[in-house]
Formats: structure tokens, C-alpha cells, sequence
């Protein structure tokens, strides 16, 4: 893998969490440096080909690949990604400060030089002065800052986000998918975003992976699969009778 963000590759992935019965199927493309949403119904198995990609899951068959590299065998800890999920990103007991410092060193010694990292990762994603707190006194939505902080700080090349954004209401969704875009851009990660919002994922996404019954139905631009005149007809009626607002 060279030092730029890699192209993923889900080759021929069989799984099932009861492995006499792998009844997922997964093969795709997330390109390299580009934005895809992972979209489907619930329960096709979004999460567990995200988890696939991230390592928490091992297939049955078939290979994870980061550019060049196979990553099927990596531990998660090995795998350079970072992951959001909906909640529990932070660590209760720690200050909004160590929680993003966590993203440079696991023992929490940093230099100088990467304390003022932190401190600036904080600032861009707009709470400078909020490093003291704990992550029962912020908003949810401040929360999540805080865990796209400790993304910025890691600086690894792959982003998973898991319904990252659910929880919060549409004006501040649409301010998270914003910031999220000016990280993404900045580093050109490749990213993969899981969400149950199709606006968020015309607004955020330039390709799309549809995901039904445990496989991968449809693939290619957002702007089109997203587009309930121009889709196939699954992803016409998960989309519904408004498109999806
Ligand atoms: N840890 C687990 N053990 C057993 N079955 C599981 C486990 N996690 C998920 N499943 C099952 O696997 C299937 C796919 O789940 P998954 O969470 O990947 O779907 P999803 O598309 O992300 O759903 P949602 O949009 O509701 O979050 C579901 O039938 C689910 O019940």
C-alpha cells in the first residue's frame, strides 16, 4: 500500500455469524479517497460489511484488500482506520482532551509538539476550551466533534462511519456532514459512511453501494442510484414514495 489513501476491495466475502450458515455474500469497490454511503434496509447487513472492512468480523471466504495489501488476516489494531459509531466513542472517565489525544498515543505521553496537535484538532472542529470536560457534559452532537477530532489527530487513511450522525437532528446532521466533507477532503480519505438518511447521503456521498438480504445488490454514482427516477427498482422502493427525504 503506498502512503495515499487505498482503493477497498471486498472480494468474495462469505459470512455468517453462524458460520454453518454464511448467509452473506459481499463483493465491491469502495474507490480510493472518495466519499461512498453504504445504504439498504435494516438488517441487510451494512454494519457487519463495515465491521468486515474494519476487522471486527472475519469472512468465512474471500479477501479484505487496502490497495495491494491483503487485509484478511489484520487485526483491527493493525488496520489503518478509524471508525465512528453512533454512541460510546469516548471514553467516560476521560477529559475531551485525552479522549483525542488517545488518537496519537495509547499511553496518553505526548509531546509538546502533539499537545498543540490536539489542541488545534479540537479548534477545527469548533471546541477549542471544551479540552477539560468530560464526555457526560457535552451535547451529543459535541460528542461527535469530539470523536472527528480524534480522527483528524490519527490521520489514517480509511474512515468508517456507522450511522455516525442518527441520532442528531437534521440541522446539526447536515453541520456533522459538512465537517465531515472538509476532513475527508483535507486528508482525501477513503471513506465509507452507513446511514438510514438518503438526503444525508446524496448531500455527503459521490458513489453508493446497496446493500439487501446479506449482499450487494447495486454499486456506482450516488447522484444516480440515489435518484428514484433513475434507480433500479430495490433501491426505488427502499427509497419510498418521497424519495427519501
Ligand atoms: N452479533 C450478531 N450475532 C448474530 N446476528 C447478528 C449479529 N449482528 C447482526 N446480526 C444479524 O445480522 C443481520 C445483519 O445485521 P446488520 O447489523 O449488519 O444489518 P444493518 O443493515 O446494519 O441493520 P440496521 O440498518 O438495522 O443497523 C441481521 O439479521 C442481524 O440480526
Amino acid at each position: 500500500m503506498t502512503g495515499s489513501s487505498p482503493q477497498i476491495v471486498c472480494d468474495g466475502l462469505r459470512f455468517g455469524y453462524d458460520p454453518r450458515n454464511p448467509d452473506m455474500h459481499f463483493d465491491c469497490v469502495f474507490p480510493a479517497g472518495r466519499i461512498t454511503t453504504l445504504i439498504g434496509p435494516s438488517g441487510s447487513g451494512k454494519s457487519t460489511l463495515l465491521n468486515l472492512v474494519a476487522g471486527f468480523e472475519s469472512p468465512l471466504e474471500g479477501r479484505v484488500l487496502f490497495g495491494e495489501t491483503d487485509m484478511t488476516a489484520t487485526p483491527v489494531s493493525d488496520r489503518p482506520v478509524s471508525m465512528i459509531f453512533q454512541e460510546n466513542n469516548l471514553f467516560a472517565h476521560l477529559s475531551v482532551f485525552d479522549n483525542v489525544a488517545l488518537g496519537i498515543s495509547s499511553g496518553l505521553r505526548l509531546a509538546p509538539s502533539q499537545r498543540a496537535t490536539v489542541e488545534e484538532a479540537l479548534q477545527s472542529v469548533e471546541l477549542a476550551g471544551f479540552g477539560v470536560r468530560r464526555p457526560a457534559e457535552l451535547s451529543g452532537g459535541e460528542r461527535q466533534r469530539v470523536a472527528l477530532a480524534r480522527v483528524i489527530v490519527r490521520s489514517r487513511p480509511v474512515l468508517l462511519l456507522d450511522e455516525a450522525f442518527a441520532s442528531l437532528g437534521p440541522a446539526l446532521r447536515r453541520d456533522m456532514l459538512e465537517l465531515l466533507i472538509r476532513i475527508q477532503r483535507q486528508r482525501a480519505m477513503t471513506t465509507v459512511m452507513v446511514t438510514h438518511f438518503p438526503s444525508d447521503a446524496r448531500f455527503a456521498a459521490s458513489q453508493a453501494v446497496f446493500v439487501s438480504g446479506g449482499q450487494v445488490l447495486a454499486t456506482g454514482s450516488a447522484e444516480t442510484l440515489l435518484d428514484p427516477e433513475r434507480t433500479v427498482p430495490e433501491i426505488r422502493a427502499y427509497l419510498g414514495g418521497s424519495g427519501g427525504a
